[in-house]
C-alpha cells in the first residue's frame, strides 16, 4: 500500500522527515523533489564495476545546462530525506521522460531507514536543457509488511553528496585512500595550497 499524501504529512517528523519541505509539492500519493545545482560525469572510456572510476564535478547555472545523449550524468535531490518503519520509493516524473530524459529508469527502491539525499542517474535521447531546482522526481512510501530490520550493508547511508557507485566495495576493492575527483580549477587549488 502506498501513502497517501494526507498520510504523508500525518507522518511527517514522526515516521518521514524531508528537509526542506514544502507542501504545494504534494501530490495525491507522493512528493516531489528537486535537482540540486551539481552533476558528477565519470571520466573514463570504459567504467569498471570492480575498480573507482574517476569523475568530474559540473554545476548546472542557473540559465540552465544541455545534456547530452551518451553521456550517465549523476546529481543528487536538494532535498535530504528520513524515512523510519516505511519503504521510500522514488520514480521519475513522466515529464521528463515525455522530454526524452531518463532518471532512474524503472524508479528506485530505497531501504526502509534511509537517511541522506538521494543519487539520481540521469541520460536523455536527444540533447535536452535541464535547470537547477527542477522538480525531477517523486518519493512515495509504502507500507512494510514485517519489521523493519537495519540494513546490513550502508555504503550510502547519510550521503549528503552525489555518490558515485560503490559496487567495487563488494567485489574487494578498498577505497578509503584513493582520490578520484578531477579538479576543475587546478591551479585555483594550487594558489590556495601556497
Ligand atoms: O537511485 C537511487 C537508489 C537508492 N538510493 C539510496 C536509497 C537507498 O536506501 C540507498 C541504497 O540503495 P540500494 O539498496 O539500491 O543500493 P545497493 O547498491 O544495494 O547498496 P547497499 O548494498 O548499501 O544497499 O541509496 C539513491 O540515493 N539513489
Amino acid at each position: 500500500m502506498i501513502l497517501s499524501s494526507q498520510e504523508l504529512l500525518s507522518r511527517m517528523g514522526d515516521d518521514i522527515a524531508i528537509d526542506p519541505f514544502d507542501p504545494t509539492r504534494l501530490n495525491a500519493n507522493s512528493y516531489n523533489l528537486a535537482l540540486h545545482d551539481e552533476l558528477l560525469v565519470y571520466e573514463e572510456v570504459v567504467l569498471d564495476a570492480a575498480s573507482p572510476n574517476r569523475y568530474r564535478r559540473i554545476e548546472i547555472p542557473a540559465e540552465g545546462l544541455t545534456l547530452q545523449p551518451g553521456v550517465l550524468y549523476l546529481g543528487r535531490t536538494v532535498e535530504h530525506t528520513e524515512t523510519r518503519n516505511l519503504v521510500p520509493v522514488l520514480h521519475a516524473r513522466s515529464s521528463l521522460g515525455r522530454l526524452g530524459l531518463f532518471l532512474n529508469p524503472g524508479g528506485s527502491l530505497g531501504q526502509c531507514g534511509y537517511c541522506g539525499t538521494w543519487t539520481l542517474e540521469m541520460h536523455c535521447i536527444q540533447p535536452v536543457r535541464i535547470y537547477p531546482g527542477m522538480q525531477v522526481c517523486q518519493i512515495s512510501y509504502h507500507q512494510l509488511l514485517g519489521t523493519c530490520q537495519p540494513c546490513e550493508s550502508d555504503k550510502y547511508q547519510n550521503s549528503t553528496d552525489i555518490q558515485p557507485s560503490l559496487m567495487h566495495r563488494e567485489l574487494g576493492f578498498d577505497d578509503r585512500d584513493t582520490q578520484l575527483e578531477l579538479q576543475l580549477n587546478f591551479d585555483d587549488a594550487i594558489q590556495a595550497a601556497r
